[in-house]
């Protein structure tokens, strides 16, 4: 049933990198394709075949492999606290299945990122995971016999990840001819919590110092062998050489079992000539760890030294877990990390969560014996892929200051160009221009930099250095300022002629319109006259109609043809106006007088209350209502006396209220009413007055009216009476 599922993985692999047939005899080879790169740690599984004595004693597969980086565990009955859980899944960037090649691993892990990453001056880190017997050094360096005979087989298919990552970083480097290489090597092994030099291990193999060093932030190894290795051949010795001076025991479960943790380190410093002929220096480095194997003592049946050395090992197994679940956990990642805890998490705390790249690889068990420390390790393995890092490009700080201050200089020198580019400032104009050569009456050209020379240079030569660069971008920023500064007045000064020109352009308009008027120039139709004749409202469209009487409501109706075009008019509807005002008043009027005679009845609230507007159909007697013959008097005096008060005004105001009542209904068409003199119609002058909504007069304006008044007072009287 397996095997499909398998062999569907390789297909994968194959069609995705054209690098491997698929494999249908084995079948159980397969590896994901590797994810693009990201900070987080890369954490890839390894899985080993059964041994000889996990065949020998029947012991079966705890392993399955759906595919896509998936792992999951089987048989989970008997771990201590898994009761009731069947089954657990576990996902990574990649799983190498018990069938994967030493050639797998390397082409699939993302080491050779890494190796990459390392050329360009990053911290890569790759380091192997697992309890003992899993196949760490397998990975890593390959089966033990490569390195027990008097001369090693470079062309072994069984070389481990190291022999193969220094075979790829040879062809990078031999690939990258524009940069100079300089490789050093060191290797080193963390037995017991000592840290002994595995190329220079001395008859008393004497334990070196773990130190800080605040210069790079960083633990180091005092008095660390580091080897130069210009050669190929340089590299591999120094891993052979390690191979043969590590500690080395054997117990239950693996004949050739590490008993220390080991690091072998390549540093990388490139040296490259930029276009502007400044050399740049990145020192990167790639480290790769052979952790010894979580054990339990039981099953190892350690004892004595073996005991000790397993204690050792699980202790500092244990401090690296806790920093791995610190560093993983969101909450806890910027609290305390307890690296000094151990020799392991000093050396590694750079890798776990600084600024380099990581690779781990965590090595598994498929037996079903070892089902617990292989839950153990995937769950490691899970926690470390939640790690982020931050890779940065290491430099040496004196070069990497001068390089920014170069290429700031250089960003300022190009801005400043493009300013006077765009402010169209001749070479000639700006010689001859005091205020900019003021500003760069500082601006002194740094002298030329020996890179090669750094090195050996003087403290206060470089001070100077640095000091010429910044006081050459010190000067650059002010003359930058001062053209920013010059860009905004003339900015200033074209708003303020835009401003100019549409005031000249407005008054040019206002001439046009004056001259369209006048009758001795010839009319030239101008767009603000235009814009203004199509905002006449010709059609009434813009009067407010009654929606009750809508079939009359328009005032074009109301008043019949009028010329909008009247010059006396600006909306040319005053004869309009003047009738509905008239027929307005006649409305008002009409209600004075019905009201008197039906006072409205109820509360205060009610008698405030307007009487609508739309009248009810009216007789030609109830126009005035006036039904009754006493009241047709009182309307009949009424008449007069308008009369007579209109004429004694000599019709200075055209609107009395009372004054030319229709005989028919009146048109309920009235202008929009948002204020009282507009709906008079009358906006110089105020009307005499008008009646209150509570049938009080008020007088307005009367003083050339006295004996309009008198009468009106006298024809109140006598309605009272
Ligand atoms: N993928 C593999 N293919 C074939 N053999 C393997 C593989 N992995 C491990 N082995 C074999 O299993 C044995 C134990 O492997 P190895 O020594 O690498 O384990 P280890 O994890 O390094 O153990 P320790 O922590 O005790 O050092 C070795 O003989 C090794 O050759």
């Amino acid at each position: 049933m397996q095997a499909p599922i398998i062999r569907s993985t390789i297909d994968t692999c194959v069609i995705a990198f054209g690098l491997r047939q698929v494999d249908d005899a084995g079948g159980q080879k397969g590896s994901e394709p590797p994810t693009p790169p990201d900070d987080n740690i890369n954490v890839v599984v390894r899985v080993r075949p059964l041994n000889k004595r996990e065949n020998s004693l029947n012991d079966g597969m705890t392993l399955e492999f759906p595919g896509n980086g998936q792992i999951l565990v089987t048989g989970l009955n008997d771990v201590p606290g898994m009761k009731g859980t069947k089954t657990k899944l576990f996902s990574y960037n990649v799983v190498f299945e018990p069938g994967a090649t030493q050639e797998d691993v390397l082409q699939y892990s993302g080491i050779t990122r890494l190796i990459n990453m390392a050329v360009d001056g990053f911290s890569s880190t790759a380091f192997c995971y697992g309890q003992t017997g899993s196949g760490k050094t397998h990975t890593l360096t390959g089966p033990p016999h490569l390195f027990t005979g008097k001369k090693v087989d470079i062309y072994s298919e069984d070389h481990g990840l190291i022999f193969k990552s220094f075979l790829y970083l040879f062809k990078v480097l031999q690939e990258k001819k524009e940069c100079h290489f300089i490789l050093k090597a060191s290797f080193l092994e963390i037995y017991n919590e000592k840290v002994i030099d595995l190329l220079n291990p001395g008859t008393a193999r004497k334990p070196l110092a773990v130190r800080w060093s605040k210069k790079s932030q960083r633990f180091f190894v005092e008095n660390l062998f580091l080897v130069d290795c210009e050669e190929l051949d340089d590299l591999l010795a120094v891993l052979e050489e390690g191979m043969k001076n590590r500690a080395v025991g054997a117990h239950m479960m693996n004949e050739h079992s590490s008993r220390s943790h080991t690091i072998l380190t390549v540093h990388i410093t490139s040296e490259q000539q930029m276009e502007n002929g400044v050399f740049i220096t990145k020192q990167g480095k790639i480290n790769f760890v052979d952790l010894a194997g979580s054990e339990m003592t039981k099953k190892t049946h350690s004892e004595g030294k073996t005991l000790e050395e397993a204690n050792n090992i699980n202790k500092s197994l244990m401090v690296l877990g806790y920093c791995i679940a610190s560093l993983s956990d969101h909450k806890k990642k910027n609290g305390h990390i307890p690296y000094r805890d151990s020799k392991l998490t000093k050396l590694l705390a750079d890798s776990l969560a600084g600024n380099g790249v990581t690779l781990m690889i965590a090595c598994v068990s498929p037996a079903r014996s070892n089902v617990t420390e292989t839950l153990n390790t995937l769950r490691y393995a899970s926690r470390a892929k939640r790690i982020r890092n931050k890779p940065i490009v290491v430099m040496d700080p004196r070069e990497a200051l001068i390089i920014s201050l170069k290429r700031e200089v250089a960003a300022l020198q190009n801005e400043n160009d493009h300013l006077r580019t765009a402010l169209r400032l001749s070479a000639d104009a700006i010689a001859n221009d005091p205020t900019l050569n003021a500003s760069r009456i500082n601006l002194k050209t740094p002298p030329n930099i020996n890179f090669d020379r750094i090195a050996e240079m003087e403290p206060s030569e470089l001070s100077d250095l640095v000091r010429h660069y910044a006081q050459e971008n010190d000067a650059l920023r002010k003359e930058n300022t001062d053209l920013f500064l010059q860009r905004d007045l003339l900015i200033r000064d074209q708003e303020l002629v835009c401003r100019e020109n549409e005031r000249l352009l407005k008054k040019l308009e206002d001439v046009n319109t004056v001259c369209v008027r006048s009758p001795l120039i010839g009319a030239r139709p101008t767009l603000s006259a235009e814009a203004l004749n199509n905002s006449v409202d010709l059609d009434g469209s813009n009067v407010w109609t009654n929606p009750l009487n809508s079939s009359t409501g328009s005032l074009q109706n109301l008043s019949g043809p009028t010329n909008a075009k009247n010059p006396t008019d600006r909306n040319g509807n005053v004869e309009n106006r003047s009738k509905l005002v008239e027929s307005f008043q006649k409305e008002l009027e009409r209600r004075q007088i019905s009201k008197r005679r039906n006072p409205p009845k109820g509360n205060s609230k009610e008698k405030g209350t307007l009487p609508p507007i739309r009248p009810q159909i009216p007789t030609t007697e109830n126009i005035f209502g006036a039904d009754k013959p006493e009241d047709q008097q009182i309307v009949a005096d009424r008449r007069r006396s308008d009369a007579s008060a209109a004429n004694a005004a000599g019709r200075r105001r055209q609107f009395v209220l009372g004054s030319r009542l229709p005989n028919s209904s009146p048109q309920n068409v009235l202008p929009r009413p948002e204020n009282i003199n507009d709906l008079f119609g009358a906006k110089e002058e105020p009307p005499e007055y008008y009646n209150d909504p509570f049938g009080s007069e008020i007088s307005l304006r009367d003083e050339d009216n006295q004996d309009e008044i008198e009468r009106k007072g006298s024809a109140k009287k006598e309605e009272r009476k």
